[in-house]
């Protein structure tokens, strides 16, 4: 099968017109698809609201047990039900999933090292028989961030990660292309000139725009976990804007596309 692994970003969901006219383009993309969700600014305010105030080191939630509860209710609730309504709207047959739904995607506590994470989830399994009999009976899966351990815990997982995650596992058998989509054109050379997009990019440059502090926090996670899915079999990953998605589709030139490294060809 050929799979597509669309990764919505925090920042569209949290505009309701920018989040429509993604579904709107989503629903007509071509394929077998899997859309996957994080909702990180809108949890953030959330928790705010409640008096449970957001802490990240690099790009990751710092996640206590009312950080849990919360992420808990905007993801795998608030969020992942509205998009699978509007999707329902557009006539397609979405079916909500955290990682503990149908056991989809197992991960362990991260272990405490320097920093302790809390209830932050590392992916250690994901189950692809089941993601192939859904998306044989033309299920749509909209996956959020919501994992567990499969011992009663759940744990809050970083989205870009989960796409990557399920992207790698579906490679074993499958032709799989990942999509981030999010509120920038793609990765910039300048944060705030949405023209000076870099439309390739390969570790080496990555490595030196990471040193001179042009890519910084989330763009880090998302780059990492990028260049991890195409070392582990994914045929063709993408960062751009969400309003550009078909033409990424089409093959367009937009976004910023990330290439394989030379020694991964061989
Ligand atoms: N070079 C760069 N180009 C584009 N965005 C960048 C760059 N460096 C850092 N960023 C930041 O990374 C953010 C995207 O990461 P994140 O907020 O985690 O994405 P998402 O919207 O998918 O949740 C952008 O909104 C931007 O602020
Ligand atoms: C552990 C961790 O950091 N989890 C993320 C999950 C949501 C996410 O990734 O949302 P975006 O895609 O909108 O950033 C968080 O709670 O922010």
């Amino acid at each position: 099968m050929k799979i597509s692994i669309i990764k919505i970003g925090g920042n569209v969901i949290d505009f309701p017109e920018k989040l429509d006219e993604f579904l709107a383009l989503f629903a007509k993309f071509p394929g077998h698809k899997i859309l996957v969700h994080g909702g990180g600014v809108m949890a953030s305010r959330f928790g705010e609201s409640l008096g449970v105030m957001p802490e990240m080191v690099d790009g990751r939630r710092i996640t206590d047990q009312e950080t849990l509860d919360v992420v808990t209710m905007v993801y795998a609730g608030l969020i992942n039900k509205n998009i699978v309504a509007k999707l329902q709207a557009l006539k397609v047959n979405a079916i909500g999933m955290t990682g503990a739904d149908g056991n989809i995607i197992r991960s362990i506590k991260r272990p405490v090292k320097d920093i302790d994470y809390g209830f932050v989830g590392d992916i250690q399994e994901v189950n692809t028989k089941l993601i192939d009999h859904l998306l044989s009976g033309n299920l749509l899966p909209v996956v959020n961030a919501i994992t567990h351990d499969a011992k009663g815990q759940l744990l809050n997982t970083n989205a870009d990660s989960i796409a990557s995650a399920l992207a790698t596992s579906l490679a074993k058998e499958h032709q799989v292309n990942l999509y981030f989509c999010f509120n920038k054109s793609g990765v910039l050379i300048d944060e705030k000139n949405e023209n000076s997009i870099i439309p390739l990019i390969n570790d080496d440059i990555y490595q030196e725009l990471k040193k001179e502090n042009v890519i910084h926090s989330g763009m880090i996670p998302k780059l990492d976990n990028a260049f991890e899915a195409l070392q582990k079999g994914v045929n063709h990953v993408w960062i751009g804007k969400a309003e550009n998605l078909h033409l990424a589709a089409k093959g367009k030139l937009s976004g910023t596309t990330i290439e394989r490294n030379r020694y991964d060809l061989y």
